[in-house]
């Protein structure tokens, strides 16, 4: 397999905030590869590091075997978190600028239908709604018909049907050969896109796989969730008859919030003796729901470990003298043109 994006121990430090601090990553050709996390753990430090935007303190990036700021911009499309472009152009107009800057571009109509936004062409981008300006932003992205794709946080702001539009868009781009690396705070658009996820906690890569491998070593369990207006108390000692062998029952494996009890490791085909039970003992409850873990699992899991982690160990990670954003190659407001290359 080629490896067309690679970062290796990338380290990048503003101020007293570490944003990268050893993070490394391999994508093939053609694959997707979704960067979550919680937010501030650096992942648009990571983009912006890939996309030779921001210029890291130590390691290496390669893209497509170049310095990220040596790459060819025609092929490569960047879409930034914050993207803010002249409000005053149409969006075909829009897209007409960013084509130009290519040596070889495609039709802006095409681009806009792609993206869902055929009949949209004429309208000025301060008119669109949020979610029509997104993915006006996504498609100045693929004017270029690029090979390789960063996108920050691409569906932030799109309805579930425009985010389909997106993800299906994304998808064909990735089986025609795209390469694809995106952020997201969005578990099912990550579950549903990503060949491979990679978690970033305190700016580096703590877990990445196949969301199915993600979901096996990190998910835990199956989780049944009974809503009650009752006190939640009254739920504990769940003894429901099963045939299973105690030992695989990890009944303890429980928690309470308000309203709410999740009891785990309840196989499909106990939820009927669960709900007898609680009948059989006047247990009022509004709603039960049984749920496989997802990738929404494993980040909370990975996610509070490391939290948890920190809270033990404290660290004094502060480096440097400089504590202001922009205080280096970042000054660059979202409102200024983009260089080429670059969507914002
Ligand atoms: N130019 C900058 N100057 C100072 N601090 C910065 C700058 N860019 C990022 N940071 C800090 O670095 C850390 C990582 O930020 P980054 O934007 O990469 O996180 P993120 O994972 O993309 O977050 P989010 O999910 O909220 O978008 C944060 O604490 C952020 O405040």
């Amino acid at each position: 397999m080629e490896a067309v994006v690679e970062a290796e121990g990338l380290e990048k430090v503003y101020g007293e905030t570490v944003a990268l601090s050893g993070a490394s990553l391999s994508v093939e050709r053609g694959e997707i590869f979704a960067l979550i996390g919680p937010n501030g753990a650096g992942k648009t430090t990571l983009v912006r590091a890939l996309t030779g935007t921001t210029e890291p303190d130590s390691g290496t990036a390669r893209v497509l075997e170049e310095s990220p700021d040596a790459v060819d911009r025609n092929r490569l499309g960047v879409l930034p978190q914050a993207f803010s472009p002249p409000a005053r152009l149409a969006a075909r107009e829009l897209l007409t600028y960013y084509a130009g800057l290519y040596d070889d571009a495609r039709d802006p109509d095409e681009v806009l239908a792609d993206v869902g936004l055929a009949d949209a062409g004429g309208t000025w981008y301060e008119d669109l709604s949020g979610g029509q300006q997104r993915r006006v932003c996504v498609g100045a992205t693929l004017v270029n018909d690029p090979e390789v794709l960063f996108l920050d946080e691409p569906t932030t702001g799109i309805d579930p049907a425009g985010r389909r539009t997106v993800w299906r868009l994304i998808e064909e781009l990735a089986s025609a050969g795209t390469t694809v690396v995106l952020t997201t705070h969005d578990m099912a658009e990550a579950e549903r896109l990503a060949d491979r996820v990679g978690l970033l906690a305190d700016g580096a890569l703590v877990a990445r796989g196949t969301p199915d491998a993600l979901v096996r070593e990190h998910g835990g369990s199956s989780r049944l969730r009974i809503e009650t207006d009752a006190d939640t108390g009254a739920f504990r000692g769940l003894e429901y008859p099963t045939e299973r062998p105690a030992r695989n029952r990890q009944r303890s494996d429980r928690s309470e919030t308000d309203g709410t009890v999740v009891v785990r490791n309840v196989e499909p085909t106990e939820i009927a003796a669960v709900v007898d039970y609680l009948e059989d003992r006047d247990l009022a409850y509004s709603g039960l729901s049984w749920s496989e873990p997802g990738l929404e699992e494993v980040y909370l899991e990975l996610a509070d470990e490391t939290e948890r982690d920190r809270t033990v160990a404290p660290t004094n990670r502060s480096e440097g003298s400089d504590g202001g954003r922009g205080s280096d190659d970042d000054s660059r407001t979202d409102d200024e043109l983009p260089p080429a290359g670059e969507t914002a």
